[in-house]
């Protein structure tokens, strides 16, 4: 994992070995300390290099280790060892330094970049912070601004930044080893110290305040909800105001917080879920690893429409020729500026010249013989495609790949006119072009491997997320956006406005609701559609019922608004109304409410209050649920295409990890439990109505089911006696900002369900604690606390406080916000462990084990120095009996209390057999006990905003 030379007979060259990306797993960190070691204990070695093998130095911490229980050393002391050793240690920087790889070369005395090197600290985006220093280091190195700016976006910069910014030393063109060994060699004898960047003195502006409140304005609003970037400056302000040591306290506290945070899980599944799309598999067992695609050189694009432009866009910008064809001479000359402009100003922005030379404008199909592939972005009508492809397939010479644009006509039936429809495939670009990431590559009954192996490949070097996708009407992402569209029109009807849904899907966190998306992408298309297939318009059989279409219900209030003109914001009017057409700026439209008023009354519908809880379930697990049907029906291969399509076609949250992740963190069980109900409810909307799927095949396909594991076991310890139930206290990150209370059994295993996720809890044993009060001297071992768990939770920043005395007492009442039978344990010197004793026992009669030796003031002393991936894993608790105590398992299972928010519903969810525990407290709905008290919210406030 690492190779160990002598070279130059006085430098020893540790290269990291371990494709990849050199990632810092557990072999590599032990290689580096060894390595480390022998070059420190050598006399013969003088100076030090690290560098990657293959031209790249190091990816960063190894991402899926974040997963399991920490092995190996902790990479902080590995690193440490670096920074302190007596002999100068240059970092060699070809490829990449990301993450931990860029912390790495942050702990070595010098740094060279080769120049085309990126540098960057990316860990914002899995969901976490730099925590190998990384936010103490940088600022230290570069000042706030720019630290800030790089940690709190995960920007990767180039080699010449770097050296700019002062992060490395030196940038060559040449190899960056040689270089390094060179400069190593002149570096030897040179004073250390002031290359140690942990003794420098952050540069500190006089704005700080300032400075950080404008960062944390701007996190808030580019990623509103989401809590790394606020915690990245949370650390960065420590590195400001803190000195080293304490700066790396509050790094590793504040990682703690995030690494359990569902948002991290989320947010590194959609890291795996990327790179796992592309990874297609058809049916027929041909797959991305045996199939080979052909080399595209010439393409051609028929429409100059706004998809068509984007693709031919698309396609020069990465080299291959392009042949763009209109049937109007008038619309082609439009194309062709619009074309030409577009592309200059991407080749201005990217610093590059246009690659004009590569286009050619046509009105024949005939100039299309001899291209390799065509790309078919007409009106959406299927006898106009039809025509298209038949005479695609009489110009153009056999082999020339045929693919259409369509967003959901059947890409068979253009095959089945064509004389090769093995050559064909749909290639669903999404709007703009140029810009929108997705393509999904849909591949017919008769489409060649050959022929889906070049599509996708060809979306890769168009910098595109492709994923492969079967043939059904709307394919993957148009078909679930139908049923979700559906929803939030059906509960207008119902009495929600458009922004009351709009709100509380951008409190889910999208970046526009339903209503504001619509306005921007227009409501005529969708309107034509409709007239096209019958649904309005003057071919709607009279007989019809009201407000159904083919037995199903049917919302025609869109309709209406077309009616009125209304068409979003390019006519100034729409859902909202804006203030010119063209405008952005969404106002709530009285005359839409007068609409629905009257609609409603038309109707006889009594308007009723919506909860944003039902919004999101209705809008969301819909969304799901067409997802499983997806999966059943074989159109999506994995939940990770379907959630890649939601995340890169549809902006869904990206820390919500996609409308398939979501539901499986909610819980199938519970997704199922709800679309029951709502269907119920609503009998006639089919798409309300679970796909069985949903509650077993699911677990079958999701990676993610720790969460079904979680309830299952929780349900098989229900009741058992040698099952402790509330064997310890874990706290997720939104508990941590307070909320109310409710007991789950989940909470046993380590997971919380709020705010409709569940979410991994970090145990409280990882928590900052505060000072244990003073033992009255009457009582050795309990004692009432006089400030709140919860209370201290929320103050879960600060460093933590030094460890009581070992003389302080082993167990007391929480007197304020729990009720009275509840216990703190005290943990390597920490009051923060939380059991709850027989009922009617005041106390525990027989303490429950503890190691003996967490509780001895050496222990302490190790604890103090305890390491960010200690921090993070926790300490492991001998005692915790419960079968969720297994790391077999996998679960964070250290044991747990579950709180849950009074607003939700209080049934026991997880508890479908309909009684949680036997005798049991935990079945109560304990809000009203638990709710926190006014200065609690207040504090919740305070901190929702500082972290
Ligand atoms: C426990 C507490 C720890 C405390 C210490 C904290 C330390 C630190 O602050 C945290 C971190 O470093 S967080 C990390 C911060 N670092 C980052 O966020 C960097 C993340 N990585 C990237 O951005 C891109 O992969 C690169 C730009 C490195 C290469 O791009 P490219 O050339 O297009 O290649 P590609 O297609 O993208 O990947 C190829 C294969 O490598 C795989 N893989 C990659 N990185 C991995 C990793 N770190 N790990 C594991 N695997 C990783 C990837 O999955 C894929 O696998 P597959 O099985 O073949 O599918």
């Amino acid at each position: 994992m690492a190779r160990y030379e002598l070279v130059k007979r006085s430098v020893a060259l540790i290269t990291l070995t371990n494709p990849p990306v050199n990632a810092l797993s557990s072999p590599v960190r032990h290689a580096i300390a060894n390595s480390m070691e022998r070059a420190l204990s050598d006399p013969k070695v003088r100076a030090v290099v690290i560098c990657g093998e293959n031209g790249r130095f190091c990816g960063g911490a190894d991402i899926r280790e974040f997963a399991g229980p920490l092995r190996g050393p902790p990479l902080i002391p590995v690193l440490e060892a670096i920074e302190a050793g007596d002999k100068p240690v240059v970092a060699a920087i070809e490829g990449m330094a990301l993450g931990g790889g860029f912390e790495l070369a942050l702990f070595c005395h010098y740094r060279i970049a080769q120049s085309k090197a990126r540098l960057g600290l990316p860990e914002v985006t899995l969901g976490i912070l730099p925590a190998a220093g990384g936010t103490q280091r940088l600022p230290r190195l570069i000042g706030i601004p720019a630290a800030l700016e790089m940690i709190t976006t995960g920007r990767h910069i180039s080699a010449q930044e770097a050296l700019k910014l002062g992060i490395v030393d030196q940038v060559t063109d040449q190899n960056a080893c040689e270089t390094a060994l060179e400069f190593a060699l002149k570096a030897v004898g040179k004073p250390l110290s002031p290359r140690r960047v942990s003794t420098l003195t952050t540069p500190c502006p006089p704005d700080l305040d300032a400075l950080l409140e404008a960062a944390t304005m701007q996190v808030k609003k580019k990623t509103p909800g989401v809590m790394a970037p606020l915690a990245c400056i949370q650390a960065v302000r420590a590195a400001a105001t803190m000195p080293y040591s304490k700066g790396m306290k509050q790094e590793s506290e504040l990682m703690a917080t995030l690494f359990n945070s569902g948002q991290a899980r989320a947010l590194q599944y959609c890291f795996f879920a990327q790179r796992t799309a592309g990874k297609w598999t058809l049916p027929s067992g041909a797959q991305w690893n045996n199939s080979k695609p052909r080399e595209i050189r010439s393409a051609a694009v028929i429409g100059l429409g706004t998809m068509g432009r984007g693709i031919v866009v698309s396609l020069a910008r990465v080299g291959i020729s392009v042949i763009a064809v209109e049937s109007e001479k008038k619309l082609l000359e439009n194309g062709r500026q619009m074309v030409i402009g577009m592309l200059e100003r991407d080749a201005k922005r990217r610093g590059v010249s246009a690659s004009l030379n590569l286009l050619k404008f046509t009105l024949s199909l005939q100039d299309l013989k001899d291209v390799d592939l065509v790309i078919e972005a007409v009106f959406e009508d299927m006898a106009l495609k039809k025509r298209v492809f038949q005479e695609l397939s009489k110009v153009c010479r056999p082999g020339t790949l045929l693919c259409t644009n369509t967003s959901g006509l059947d890409v068979d039936a253009l095959a089945g006119v064509t004389d090769r429809p093995h050559l064909v495939a749909g290639m669903h670009f999404f709007s703009p072009a140029h810009v929108m990431k997705l393509l999904e590559v849909v591949c017919g009954p008769r489409s060649s491997s050959e022929t889906i192996a070049t599509a996708m490949s060809l979306g890769k070097k168009m910098g595109k997320v492709s994923v492969a996708v079967g043939n059904c009407p709307g394919f993957v992402g148009n078909r679930m956006l139908k049923p979700y569209l559906d929803q939030a029109t059906f509960l207008l009807e119902e009495g929600a406005t458009p922004e009351q849904i709009d709100k509380a899907l951008e409190d889910f966190g999208f970046a526009m609701g339903v209503f504001r998306m619509s306005d921007l992408a227009g409501l005529d298309v969708g309107w034509r559609v409709r007239k096209e297939s019958g649904l309005t318009g003057p071919d709607v059989d009279p007989k019809n019922p009201p407000r159904k279409r083919q037995g199903r219900r049917y919302c025609p209030i869109p309709d209406m608004v077309c009616e009125q003109g209304r068409f979003g914001q390019k006519t100034g009017r729409g859902w909202y109304k804006y203030d010119k057409p063209g405008d952005t700026n969404a106002k709530p439209d009285p005359l839409i409410q007068n609409l629905l008023e009257t609609y409603r009354s038309r109707y006889g519908i009594q308007p009723r209050n919506i909860s944003d809880q039902e919004i999101i379930e209705r809008c969301l697990f819909v969304l799901a649920n067409e997802g499983f049907r997806i999966l059943e029906d074989g159109m999506a291969a994995r939940p990770e295409d379907i959630d890649v399509i939601y995340l890169f076609g549809y902006a869904f949250p990206r820390h919500r990890g996609g409308p398939m992740f979501y539901a499986s963190m909610v819980g199938l069980e519970r997704v199922l439990e709800r679309l029951e109900h709502y269907h119920q409810a609503h009998p006639d909307v089919p798409h309300l109505e679970p796909i069985t799927m949903a509650y077993t095949g699911a677990q079958k396909a999701l990676k993610s089911d720790k969460l079904d594991e979680a309830q299952a076991l929780a349900k098989s310890c229900a009741g058992r006696p040698d099952f402790l139930p509330c064997d310890g206290l874990s706290i997720c990150a939104t508990h941590s900002h307070g909320k109310c209370f409710k007991l789950h059994w989940c909470c046993h295993l380590g997971w919380c369900h709020c705010k409709y996720v569940y979410q991994p809890m970090t145990n409280v044993a990882q928590l900052p604690s505060t000072p244990v009060p003073a033992a009255p001297s009457d009582c050795t071992d309990t004692i009432d606390l006089s400030i709140s768990l919860t209370e201290r939770f929320l103050r879960i920043s600060p460093c933590f406080l030094p460890p009581p005395c070992p003389e302080s007492p082993k167990y007391c009442n929480i007197a304020e916000l729990f009720i009275d039978d509840y216990i703190v344990k005290r943990i390597n010197g920490k009051m923060c462990y939380v059991q709850r004793p027989p009922i009617h026992t005041e106390a525990p009669s027989t303490p429950p084990q503890i190691n003996p030796a967490s509780l001895t003031p050496q222990k302490q002393h190790t604890e103090d120095k305890q390491t960010v991936e200690e921090t993070v894993k926790g300490p492991k608790m001998g005692h915790c009996s419960s079968p969720s105590s297994s790391e077999d398992s996998g679960i964070n299972a250290l044991g747990g209390h579950y709180l849950e928010s009074c607003e939700e519903e209080s049934e026991d969810e997880l508890s479908t057999d309909g009684h949680s525990s036997p005798g049991s407290l935990w079945d109560q709905d304990e809000c009203t006990l638990l709710s926190p008290s006014k200065s609690i919210v207040e504090i919740i406030e305070n901190i929702e905003t500082t972290v």
